[in-house]
């Protein structure tokens, strides 16, 4: 990717022209040198019918913050969410919080930016907020307002779930080509948050695992795997509305209307036990997952995008995917047709103090708009059949719902609070 990197001002003036000649919907291409247009120097809106950050087309970098309220008064959550939407619309053009001069101001107070990501373009940044299920007691009044998908998960086969990573009140997700931008996103809402919420858990992520349209190449998780092949896309329109958004054609009846066109995600952070797999043969590896490991095709098959042929069998007799493998029991044709969207990141904490060997893995942060029937019953399966089981391990966990979109000029938590 090149290292050129528009002005911040050079990014908006760009993002106007670009806009008003109809490039792409929701992304905007922005002026570049010549031959030097990259995907970090696009905006994506934050306003529209669904919330940015979902169908969006995967970014490079993730931060995830899960955030409990410390405040027992409603009203001041409210105005925290409606000062989150402002920033977050502001910043995904590009521009910092407060405006072209929030880095400046009075010299005896802090500016309303924090700086670090000025002169950097805007690299699609996307915020996506969540409520978790523990902000639905009785402290906010919302109890009746809970709708019934947003349960906590379940206890699931062979977690071992670190406590300090779960759960949470909210949760925002940024998403951007450039991982300062996106922590940027996250330290500034955080800031105008305080007093009012704090973070509970945080992770960081370094590159995408899937993809969340058919124009991405498909990338490699720290397995060595091509990872999305079979997710769902942006372009699968009647997938997404039946699987993923809250009263889709297809999907679940709604029962709290404020969730309409919106959709839940489930986080994991899933370590991988490295040392071990690079231990086992390129024969295993891609036995556990039933893809070959240079190519991404199904082992029934010869390109990456063949359909799995899961009655297909060897020369020997045996299923060329096994019967223990990953996509074998991950396939929507192994589980009553359930199919996700998956927006995973890999991530690295460096080394783990107690056995000295690598903290790594994948983010999993899948979408649906019934977890209890889609992420939990499949999840339920992998860890008590999956192969590749043995190279994982399931550390932090959450659920959050995530609202529809806002308007223009409209802000997060208007649904809910009314
Ligand atoms: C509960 C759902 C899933 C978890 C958890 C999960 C973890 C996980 N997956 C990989 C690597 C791959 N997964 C692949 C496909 C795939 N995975 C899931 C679900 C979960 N994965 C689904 C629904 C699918 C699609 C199956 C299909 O329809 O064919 C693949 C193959 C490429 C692809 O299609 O994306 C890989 C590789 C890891 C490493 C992992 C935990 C760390
Ligand atoms: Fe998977």
């Amino acid at each position: 990717m090149s290292t050129f990197r528009p002005s911040r001002r050079g990014v908006l003036t760009g993002a106007a022209v670009a806009g008003a000649a109809g490039v792409g919907a929701g992304l905007t291409a922005v002026a570049a040198r010549p031959g030097q247009a990259t995907a970090a120097s696009r905006t994506v809106a934050f306003h529209g019918a669904r919330q940015a950050g979902i169908t969006t087309p995967q970014q490079d970098s993730l931060v995830f913050a899960a955030l409990d309220v410390t405040t027992s008064r409603a009203g001041e959550l409210a105005d925290v969410l409606q000062r989150w939407s402002a920033a977050a619309a502001t910043m995904a053009t590009g521009t910092p919080v407060g405006g072209p001069g929030g880095l400046g101001g009075a010299a005896e107070e802090p500016p309303q930016d924090t700086g670090e990501a000025h002169e950097l373009p805007a690299a699609n940044l996307t915020v996506t907020l969540g409520y978790g299920p523990s902000l639905f007691d009785s402290r906010f009044g919302l109890a009746d307002r809970r709708p019934a998908a947003l349960e906590e998960l379940p206890p699931l086969p062979g977690e071992q779930l670190d406590p300090t990573k779960v759960g949470g009140d909210l949760c925002l997700q940024a998403c951007a080509d450039d991982p300062q931008v996106a922590f940027h996103a996250v330290r500034n809402l955080v800031r105008i948050g305080r007093g009012v919420v704090r973070v509970r858990w945080m992770q960081l992520g370094f590159g995408r695992t899937s993809t969340t349209s058919s124009a991405q190449s498909t990338p490699r998780n720290l397995m060595g795997f091509r990872d999305g092949t079979a997710n769902l896309k942006a372009e699968d329109t009647s997938d997404l509305d039946r699987h993923v958004w809250v009263g889709g054609q297809g999907a679940p009846a709604v029962d709290q209307e404020w969730m309409r066109g919106g959709t839940y995600l489930v986080a994991r952070r899933i370590r991988m036990l490295i040392e071990a797999w690079d231990r086992a043969s390129l024969g295993e590896q891609e036995r556990v997952i039933g893809r070959a490991k240079e190519s991404g095709a199904p082992l029934s098959g010869t390109h990456e995008f063949d359909a799995l042929d899961l009655a297909k069998t060897t020369a020997h007799g045996k299923p060329a995917i096994d019967v223990a493998a990953h996509v074998r029991l991950a396939a929507p044709q192994s589980n009553g047709g359930v199919k996700l969207l998956r927006r995973g990141y890999s991530y690295t904490d460096g080394l783990d103090g107690a056995t000295g060997q690598l903290d790594a893995g994948l983010f999993f942060i899948v979408f649906g708009n019934d977890p209890a029937h889609q992420f939990v019953p499949l999840q339920r399966k992998l860890g008590s059949q999956d192969a590749l089981t043995e190279y994982l391990k399931h550390t932090g966990s959450g659920i959050f719902a995530c609202p529809p979109g806002t308007a223009s000029g409209g802000a997060w938590g208007e649904g809910l609070f009314g």
